[in-house]
C-alpha cells in the first residue's frame, strides 16, 4: 500500500492568503476601498491571544484594515453588546469576530446573536447558520470551510463518499456536515457517545475528527486508504514542556490515505478563511456595477 500523504494544511493557507490578497488589492484599484475586519477578545486566555495575534498578521499581510479590541477579563456583558453594536453601525467594519472562549460570565450566544449576520464572518449567527443549512449563500464557519477546501483539493469531486464526522458542535461538527451534503457525500455526524464508533469510524471513506480529546481516534479506527482530517488542536504534557496533537493518534494511522497534520493542517486554514468569509462580506456590501 503506498505511503500516507500528509495534507499540507499550512502550505494552501498560504496559497489563499496570496489569491486573497491579490483580489484585494485590485478591489482596491477599483473601489478605493478595503475590507475591514474587527477582533474581540475578551480577557487573557494564553492560546486565544496567539489566535488573535495570528489572525491581526494576515489581515494586515491581506491588504485589509485590522481593528483588535482587546478588553479586560472582568468585561461586563453590556459594555461588549455596546462595541458590537458599534462596530456593527461601523461602515468600515466588514467582518466581525469575537474570539471564543469566552469568560464564564459571558453568555457566548446572547454576544454572537448580536453581531449583525453580514459581517459575522465566523458564520456562527443562527441566520447564518440557517442558510447554510438550506443552501442558501451564507458566511460558513472557518474551520469547516478550511476542511472542505482541503478535502476537495485532495479528492476531487466527493460525491457518493460515506463520510463520519466525530463531533456534533455548533462551530465544527454540524456546519461540516451540512457543507458536506451540499458537496453530495453520505454523512454521518457521530460523538463519543456514539455506539461501537470505531466501527462506525471504520466506514469511513472521509473522516473528519472534531472531537477535542487528544488522539481518541486510534489507527485501527481507519478504514485504508481513508482520507482523515483532524481538527482536534490538544496541547499534552511533554516532559518539562508541552506539545500539540490532534484528535487522531497520528503515528497510527499509516495505513490511511491521506491525513492533516497537528500542527499544520487545518489550524491555518481556519486563519485564511476568516480572510475569505471578510472579502466575501465586503464584496456583497459594494455598489453594484452600472
Ligand atoms: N471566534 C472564534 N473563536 C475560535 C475559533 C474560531 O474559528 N472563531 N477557532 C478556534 C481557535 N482558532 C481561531 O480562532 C485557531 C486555532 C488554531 C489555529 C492554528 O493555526 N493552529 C496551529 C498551531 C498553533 C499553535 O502552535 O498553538 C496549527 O494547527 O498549525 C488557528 C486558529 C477556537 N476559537
Amino acid at each position: 500500500m503506498a505511503p500516507v500523504q500528509r495534507i499540507d494544511g499550512k502550505a494552501f493557507a498560504a496559497r489563499m492568503t496570496t489569491r486573497i490578497a491579490d483580489e484585494v488589492r485590485s478591489l482596491f484599484d477599483e473601489a478605493g476601498l478595503k475590507p475591514g475586519l474587527a477582533v474581540v477578545l475578551v480577557g487573557h486566555d494564553p492560546a486565544s491571544q496567539v489566535y488573535v495575534g495570528a489572525k491581526h498578521k494576515a489581515t494586515i499581510a491581506a491588504g485589509m484594515k485590522s481593528f483588535e479590541h482587546r478588553l479586560p477579563a472582568e468585561t461586563s456583558e453590556d459594555v461588549l453588546l455596546g462595541l458590537i453594536a458599534q462596530l456593527n453601525a461601523d461602515p468600515n467594519v466588514h467582518g466581525i469576530l469575537v474570539q471564543l472562549p469566552l469568560p464564564a460570565h459571558l453568555d457566548a450566544s446572547a454576544v454572537i446573536a448580536a453581531i449583525d449576520p453580514s459581517k459575522n464572518v465566523d458564520g456562527f449567527h443562527v441566520v447564518n447558520a440557517g442558510q447554510l443549512a438550506t443552501g442558501q449563500d451564507a458566511l460558513v464557519p472557518c474551520t469547516p470551510l478550511g476542511c472542505l477546501f482541503l478535502l476537495q483539493d485532495h479528492l476531487g469531486d466527493l460525491s457518493g463518499l460515506h463520510a463520519v464526522i466525530v463531533g456534533r458542535s455548533n462551530i465544527v461538527g454540524k456546519p461540516m456536515a451540512q457543507l458536506l451534503l451540499g458537496a453530495n457525500c453520505t454523512v454521518t455526524i457521530a460523538h463519543s457517545g456514539s455506539r461501537d464508533l470505531p466501527a462506525l469510524c471504520r466506514t469511513a471513506d472521509i473522516l473528519i475528527a472534531a472531537v477535542g480529546r487528544p488522539e481518541m481516534i486510534r489507527g485501527d479506527w481507519i478504514k485504508p486508504g481513508a482520507t482523515v482530517i483532524d481538527v482536534g488542536i490538544n496541547r499534552i504534557p511533554d516532559g518539562d514542556s508541552t506539545r500539540l496533537v490532534g484528535d487522531v493518534a497520528f503515528a497510527e494511522a499509516g495505513h490511511a490515505g491521506a491525513i492533516t497534520p497537528v500542527p499544520g493542517g487545518v489550524g491555518p486554514m481556519t486563519i485564511a478563511c476568516l480572510l475569505q468569509n471578510t472579502l466575501t462580506a465586503f464584496r456583497r456590501k459594494l455598489p453594484a456595477k452600472a
